[in-house]
C-alpha cells in the first residue's frame, strides 16, 4: 500500500485498516486520520506516536490496559486479535510448557498488582526466555519510568504493525 492510497482513504476505510495499530484502540487511528495527508510512512508513524505522547497519564495507562497479557488466557483460548496472536506466536509463547506458562502468569500478576496495568512488550522481537527476563527486570523499576518504557513498547508494536500494513521497514524501533 503506498501513501497515495493511504491519503485517499475515507474515514471508515482508514479505521478499518489502521484501527489495530494500537492494540484494541481504534480511537487512535480515528484521531490520526484527521491529520492527513501524510508525507511518508515515517510521518504516519510519527502521528500515531505523537497522539500517545500527548495523552494524559490516565489515557496512557488506559492504552496499556487494552493490551492482552503475554502468554495469558486469551492466547490459550485463541481470542486474541490477529496481530497479537501473530506476535505472541512469533515469540514462541504459544508452545510453552505448563510450568513456563505458570511462571509468566505469576510474574504478569505481580506486575499488574504493582503498576495497575499489564506488562507490555513488543513480543515479536523476543523469545520466551527474554520475555521472562524483561518482565523480572521491569517489575522492579520505578512506576514513572515503567510507564515510559511500556509506552515505548506500545509504539514499537505500532511501528511494526504499520510496517506490515504498508509493506515497508519500520523507520526505527
Ligand atoms: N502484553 C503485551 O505486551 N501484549 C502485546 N505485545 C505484543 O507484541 N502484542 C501484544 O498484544
Amino acid at each position: 500500500m503506498d501513501m497515495e492510497q493511504v491519503n485517499a482513504m475515507d474515514f471508515g476505510d482508514f479505521v478499518d485498516v489502521f484501527g489495530n495499530v494500537i492494540e484494541r484502540c481504534p480511537l487512535v487511528a480515528a484521531a490520526v486520520w484527521s491529520q492527513r495527508p501524510f508525507a511518508d510512512p515515517g510521518d504516519l508513524e510519527a502521528r500515531f506516536c505523537a497522539f500517545l505522547d500527548a495523552l494524559p497519564q490516565e489515557g496512557q495507562e488506559g492504552i496499556l490496559r487494552c493490551h492482552p497479557d503475554l502468554a495469558g488466557r486469551e492466547l490459550q483460548r485463541g481470542t486474541l486479535t490477529a496481530e497479537s496472536q501473530r506476535e505472541q506466536r512469533a515469540a514462541g509463547l504459544q508452545g510453552l510448557a505448563a510450568a513456563e506458562r505458570d511462571h509468566l502468569a505469576m510474574l504478569n500478576a505481580q506486575y499488574r498488582a504493582r503498576f495497575g496495568f499489564p506488562f507490555v512488550l513488543a513480543a515479536r522481537l523476543r523469545d520466551p526466555a527474554s520475555v521472562a527476563r524483561e518482565l523480572e527486570r521491569r517489575l522492579h523499576c520505578p512506576p514513572a519510568q515503567e510507564l515510559r518504557t511500556a509506552l515505548g513498547e506500545v509504539k514499537t508494536i505500532g511501528r511494526l504493525r504499520l510496517a506490515d500494513l504498508l509493506g515497508t521497514e519500520p523507520a526505527r524501533l
